[in-house]
């Protein structure tokens, strides 16, 4: 007979809310601990900020967890599974993406062709010149709904090279939504930006965070304290290698070690 109790249970049942955590983890440079036994927590579908004062240790995190540095010690876990000792190629296979490296886009080829190299990119050593029409054809309507996503449908056929600084952010989150990440990291994405592209950008990363069948999880190193208020579920701030506050924007904003942090540096 079955149990009653069994008949309520969901068919599929997600491993844990924990998406991304790291236990212990320490980054040293000669000497300089920059991360000190860092445990942090992101859960799934949430807006994740990273934030800090100068050298707190977010890029360092953030590095560590796209697997750009190796840990002195400590670990890194992905749905529960350890991947301290991946490769940057494995995190991504997994679903991890890390986007804004404007080195990721090529200047020379089209805002569409750059999409279209990043779709192909997906199905490794799958893509051959003498795929069918049909099938290019298909590539060429993904590519196109992608540019559509982030608003450079009109810039499709221009070189990335000549795009504004705001249309090559766009065209980088393009290219790593080609990938179909669960987890979106980010640095500092709005870095550099005029007011304008600031909006347009935080607009779309909280699209981003939205999928057909649920929400991605989207970790972001930002400086900038109003769209990591308007954006994130959860904040976490670094001082000196370590955890200093944790929680919503409100939470933090009311910790006096936060405030005191802050003023320190010249960050508003
Ligand atoms: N490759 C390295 N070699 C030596 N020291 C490093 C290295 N990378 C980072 N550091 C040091 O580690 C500390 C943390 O740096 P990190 O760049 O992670 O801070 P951050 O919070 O991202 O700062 P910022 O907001 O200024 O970008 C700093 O004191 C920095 O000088």
């Amino acid at each position: 007979m079955t149990d009653p109790a069994m008949t309520d249970t969901p068919t599929v049942v997600p491993i844990t809310d924990v998406v991304l955590e790291t236990r212990g983890l320490t980054k040293s440079f000669r000497g300089f601990t920059a991360v000190r036994d860092l445990d942090f927590t992101v859960r799934r579908g949430t807006i994740h900020a990273l934030i800090g004062p100068n050298g707190a240790g977010k890029t360092t995190v953030f590095n560590l967890l796209t697997k750009f540095l190796a840990p002195t010690s400590g670990h890194i876990l992905h749905d529960g599974v350890d991947i301290t000792a991946a490769s940057p190629a494995a995190i991504a296979r997994r679903g991890i993406g890390r986007s804004f490296q404007i080195s990721a886009t090529f200047p020379h080829l089209t805002a569409l062709e750059n999409v279209r190299v990043a779709l192909q990119r997906r199905t490794p050593g799958r893509f051959h010149f003498w795929r069918p029409e049909s099938t290019l054809a298909a590539l060429n309507d993904r590519a196109l709904a992608l540019l559509a996503e982030v608003g450079l449908e009109a810039r499709a056929q221009e070189p990335a090279g000549t795009l504004p600084y705001g249309a090559k952010k766009a065209l980088e989150i393009a290219t790593t939504l080609a990938l179909d990440p669960d987890v979106l990291l980010l640095d500092e994405p709005l870095a550099g930006m005029g007011r304008e592209d600031v909006a347009r950008t935080a607009a779309l990363i909280r699209r981003t965070a939205q999928k057909e069948n649920g929400r991605r999880t989207v970790v972001m190193v930002e400086h900038n304290l109003g769209v990591v208020a308007d954006l994130s579920d959860r904040i976490t701030v670094l001082q000196r290698g370590e955890i200093l506050a944790e929680g919503s924007y409100a939470d933090i904003a009311a910790d006096r070690a936060v405030r005191e942090a802050y003023m320190g540096t010249g960050h508003a």
